[in-house]
């Protein structure tokens, strides 16, 4: 057994300085089962995000982590369990139709339309939501939110990793969703690219959105979180704010054996 880099990762990290208000839950999420076949990749996982609230899932790898969030989108259908949105149960509609109610994605590989300006990529969006002008502002008020305003008619293709990354976001935010899926959107960034990324989901939250993020580096979920799951097997193995997950036995041994990562 050696012991994973991650690990004093989980322990060396700052607290979000403000935390999310109290208040009804936007999206819950009870008792998900999904099997594959033979494999049960999440088992009886509840879970609840509140506007403002960033929860983070992580876990070893083939943990359950990405499975959960496919079934809280709609990209997979739960073996069992109730996914609810703004109190609706939404467990059988499909990830469109969440997109229309206020829940939008970002995915692992960024793909924007590469020979559209950048401000064209969001408009993209935006017309889904907007009409004419109001489209158009709105827009360029995302781009603005993001820190792209001054490459708003730049091809996306010139755009290097970090601005992409920032550019999926702003497609994903001109859909003017209430909770914000996050898939990896910090791996693979310099720091100073995963500092402003902190920065701007920081301050999304901060703005009401509710955040779920699936994130490999540790420090950052960990930094980011107001409330973390932890699971292996696809089952839960701790769960609550997050010195209190990382200072976990069952975490800390999960990582402690993930020779994998
Ligand atoms: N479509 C699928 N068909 C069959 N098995 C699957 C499928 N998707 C995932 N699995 C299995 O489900 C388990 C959980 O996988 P999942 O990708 O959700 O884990 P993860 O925590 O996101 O892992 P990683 O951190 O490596 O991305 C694994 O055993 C995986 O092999």
């Amino acid at each position: 057994m050696t012991a994973s880099p991650q690990l004093p990762e989980l322990t060396e990290f700052e607290g979000r300085p403000v935390h999310a208000p109290e208040g009804p839950p936007l999206l819950t999420a009870e008792n998900i089962t999904v099997r594959f076949g033979g494999v049960v990749a999440v088992k009886d996982i509840s879970l609840s995000v509140r506007p403002g609230e960033i929860l983070g899932l992580i876990g070893p790898n083939g943990a359950g982590k990405t499975t959960l969030f496919n079934a809280l989108t709609g990209f997979v259908r739960p073996t069992s369990g109730r996914v609810t949105f703004a109190g609706r149960d939404i467990t059988h509609i499909q990830p469109q139709g969440r997109a229309k109610m206020g829940m939008a994605r970002t995915f692992q590989v960024e793909r924007p339309f590469e020979d559209l300006s950048v401000l064209e990529n969001v408009l993209v969006a935006a017309f889904l939501k907007r009409r004419g002008r109001g489209a158009e502002d709105h827009a360029y008020a995302v781009l603005e939110r993001v820190g792209l305003a001054d490459r708003a008619f730049q091809p996306a293709s010139q755009l290097n990793l970090a601005r992409r990354r920032r550019l999926e976001l702003a497609k994903v935010l001109a859909l003017e969703p209430k909770v914000l899926f996050l898939d990896e959107s910090i791996a693979g960034l310099n720091p100073p690219g995963q500092q402003e990324m902190v920065a701007l989901i920081r301050s999304l939250a901060e703005s009401g959105l509710g955040i779920v993020m699936v994130e490999h580096i540790m420090h950052v979920i960990m930094s980011l979180s107001d409330h973390v799951i932890c699971m292996a097997f696809g089952e839960l193995l701790a769960e609550g704010d997050p010195h209190a997950v990382a200072a976990h036995p069952d975490v800390i041994r999960a990582y402690l054996g993930d020779d994998n990562d």
